[in-house]
């Protein structure tokens, strides 16, 4: 199967710093693909640059085929590939509906006001619907009402995820969903996961915890210094001796 998003020499500089360089890597449809490597390798950057929240300095984002690069964050979500940060709850002081009804707004209309305040009736009703069925769809149906700071950790995280689904896409970009978490709201985590890529979304996650990412990812790629270091299954990526060295040599240490 052709691949969903192709990552093509993908080249980011801030001054002198160059954070990705060269970076290639294909994701294919309807899996989980993990992104990894130690700190400062630079995936965030790689994620900002995939979301449209960066312009690259060099090389060439595709989804579908068609080129996504230098493309604002709206219209990269209009063409169906949409992220979630790592601090991930939107607003904290609207209620758990509001925030997936901003989340349906990230294609549908991009007038965050309107998307509040509802200017048009059949539009918002619509809306709602989206909005109540990713929640249904993350386990929050009974937290609507409920303002989104005051939920638990992990339901806080699952929103996230709601707002991303809420906004139909094919792929989504999740940017360390595990952090803070205890053990079983990451096996709760990794369960809705699966059932998001079932859906028939594809997922592209970065993420430290070295166990729920081999768990997950149908394949890794793993980066250090800005290059693609390996890439493979799970099996192939735990045993690769350059991994190893990168993760050893690092700061930081697989779990
Ligand atoms: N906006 C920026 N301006 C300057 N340098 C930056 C900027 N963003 C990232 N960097 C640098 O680029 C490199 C890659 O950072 P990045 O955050 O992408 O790595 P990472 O792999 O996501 O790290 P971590 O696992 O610690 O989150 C680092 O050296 C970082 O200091």
């Amino acid at each position: 199967m052709s691949p969903i998003l192709e990552v093509d020499g993908l080249t980011m500089r801030f001054g002198g710093l160059t954070a990705v360089d060269g970076l290639s890597f294909s994701v294919a449809e309807g899996v989980i693909h993990g992104l990894i490597g130690p700190n400062g390798a630079g995936k965030t950057t790689t994620f900002n640059a995939i979301s449209g929240f960066y312009r690259p300095s060099g090389g060439e984002i595709r989804l579908r085929g068609q080129v996504i690069s230098g493309q604002p964050m709206h219209e990269v979500a209009r063409r169906g590939l949409v992220r979630t940060f790592q601090h991930s709850t939107l607003f904290a002081e609207l209620t758990v509906l509001e925030n997936a009804v901003v989340g349906t707004h990230m294609v549908h209309r991009p007038n965050l006001l309107a998307a509040v305040t509802g200017s048009d009736r059949a539009a918002r009703a619509e809306a709602r619907e989206r909005a109540r069925a990713a929640l249904d769809f993350f386990g929050l149906a009974g937290q609507e009402n409920e303002r989104a700071g005051d939920l638990a950790h992990g339901h806080q995280r699952a929103l996230g995820m709601a707002v991303a689904y809420a906004a139909g896409p094919q792929i989504v970009l999740l940017d360390e969903p595990f952090t803070g978490m205890n053990p079983e709201e990451t096996r709760a985590m990794m369960v809705l996961m699966e059932k998001l890529r079932d859906s028939g979304v594809t997922i592209l996650i970065v993420e430290h915890d070295m166990h729920a990412i081999m768990g997950l990812c149908e394949r890794i790629t793993c980066m250090s210094f800005g290059k693609l270091l390996a890439e493979g299954a799970p099996r192939e990526i735990r045993e690769h001796p350059d991994v190893i060295e990168a993760y050893l040599g690092g700061t930081h240490h697989a779990a």
